[in-house]
Order: C-alpha cells, then sequence, then structure tokens
C-alpha cells in the first residue's frame, strides 16, 4: 500500500494568525484536504502557538470524529508537560515527539536518543499507557545503536527528517545521496521492527523518488510546500496531486 498522507495544517493557521479574524479556517481547510482523500491531519503546536493554536485541537478531533472516523490526527511536539497534556486531552491517533526546544524557527533535526534515554522513557511509557501510537523524530543518517534505544524504549514508529533531501531540489547528484542514506535508514528501522513515517521540505515534485527508495512508508506528513501549491492548485486538486505522487 502507498504511504499515507497527512496534511499539516502549521502554515493555515499561521496565515490565519495574521489578524485577529477566523480565516482561513483550519478547520475548514481540514476538512477539503480529507475530502479529497488525505488520510489523516497533523499540527505541531509550538510554545509560542504562533501556528497552530491550542484551542484549535478540540475542532480539529471533532472534524475527524463526526466527519472521516477513518482518518487519523497526528500532533507532533516537544513532550513539555504543557503538550503532554495537550495530547492526553485531544486523543490523537498518532503523537509524534520532536526535539525542537522552544524558540526553534523550525524542526531541523531527529531525537539522539541514547542522550535522552530517560526522558523518553518516562514519555514513552505514559503515552503507550494511554494507548497512542508513538513515533519518534529520527535523523536521516540515524545509527542502528540510536535506532535499537528507539524500540526499547517503546516507539512504534519513527520518522525520519527530510529537510537535507528537501534541500537537493536543485541538486540532483546531492538528491540521490541524501536518498541513499533514508533509504539505509529506513532498512536499518524496518529490521528492528519499527514503522516509518517521513516529514519534512516534501513536494509534490520530490516525493516519488522517496517513495522508490522507501517502499516501506507508512505516513507522510506534508505542509509547507503543500499550502503553496494549494494557492496556485486550491486545496482539493493540490491533495489529488500529493496522492498520485504517492501511487495512490
Ligand atoms: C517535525 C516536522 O518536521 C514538522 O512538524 C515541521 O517542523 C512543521 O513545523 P513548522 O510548521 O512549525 O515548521
Ligand atoms: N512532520 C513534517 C510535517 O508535518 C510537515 O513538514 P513541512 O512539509 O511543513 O516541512
Amino acid at each position: 500500500m502507498p504511504a499515507k498522507l497527512s496534511v499539516n495544517l502549521n502554515a493555515v493557521a499561521m496565515l490565519r494568525n495574521r489578524r485577529n479574524l477566523p480565516w482561513p479556517s483550519v478547520t475548514g481547510i481540514g476538512r477539503l484536504a480529507l475530502q479529497a482523500g488525505a488520510r489523516g491531519l497533523t499540527v505541531h503546536p509550538r510554545p509560542d502557538q504562533r501556528h497552530i493554536r491550542f484551542s484549535d485541537l478540540p475542532e480539529i478531533r471533532n472534524l475527524i470524529d463526526d466527519e472521516f472516523p477513518d482518518r487519523e490526527f497526528n500532533i507532533e511536539g516537544y513532550p513539555s508537560e504543557e503538550f503532554l497534556k495537550l495530547v492526553e486531552d485531544t486523543e490523537p491517533e498518532q503523537v509524534t515527539l520532536v526535539p525542537d526546544s522552544p524558540e526553534q524557527n523550525t524542526s531541523d533535526h531527529g531525537w539522539s536518543f541514547s542522550q535522552n534515554r530517560e526522558l523518553l522513557a518516562r514519555v514513552i511509557g505514559r503515552l503507550k499507557k494511554g494507548g497512542f501510537r508513538v513515533s519518534c523524530f529520527a535523523d536521516p543518517d540515524a545509527s542502528l545503536e540510536e535506532l535499537k534505544i528507539a524500540r526499547e524504549l517503546g516507539a512504534d514508529r519513527v520518522e525520519l527528517y527530510t529537510g537535507p533531501y528537501g534541500a537537493c531540489h536543485d541538486d540532483a547528484a546531492m538528491a540521490k545521496v541524501e536518498l541513499e542514506k533514508l533509504r539505509e535508514t529506513g532498512l536499518r528501522a524496518e529490521s528492528l521492527g519499527l514503522e516509518i513515517n517521513a516529514g519534512h521540505d516534501l513536494t509534490v515534485e520530490n516525493l516519488p523518488d522517496l517513495v522508490t527508495h522507501l517502499p516501506m512508508l507508512a505516513e507522510v506528513s506534508i505542509g509547507h510546500a503543500l499550502t503553496a501549491d494549494a494557492l496556485v492548485h486550491g486545496i482539493s486538486e493540490t491533495v489529488r496531486r500529493y496522492n498520485k505522487a504517492l501511487g495512490w
């Protein structure tokens, strides 16, 4: 089965937040994305709420529960106590733990599982007890030893950070190097029984090569480029284009 598309709504929320007005509606765009065939919605609420506001989460939860009960809600973020409470209140199908500091502009690296063993053991234990699927953001070249720790700590999935691959959009030779790295890391993770997601700076142009190199991908979460494309083509047509690029 091709990888499932989860549409990240952060960029839509950022546009909404320019004014003290309710449009574009984050939930409304989410609904159109799901109607067009997205398999899930992703948000990455940051502590300053500059994109997604904490108050957006119940609305998105209700949208999926009431209108699209077979789709998934994925919440990404650093596991602060505030974040964990938000997750427990919202009950997403998947939680993606990301090692971002509050002042970080965007995500730019995966976890060092060895250096964050205690924190992640506590957090993953708590989330698994709550019944959530847990994915952990991982570097595109994460070693077998690091991935083994993620597995031992109870992670179900890793999300491979594809930023360096996305940055090679005008350099085919470099893109090939990054794709090989991702493929090898994906195979290492798969050999440990981890499922594999991917995300960051994925585009409709760079998706086909990614899924060829990582046929085991379970899910991709895409926001920035997909929202940019939606300005040109509309959200529904854009979701159809991304699904086609994934092989649906
Ligand atoms: C973990 C990851 O790659 C995404 O969550 C991405 O960082 C989106 O976050 P922003 O939209 O805040 O950049
Ligand atoms: N996990 C990655 C994500 O949700 C979206 O990243 P981007 O497409 O906005 O770079």
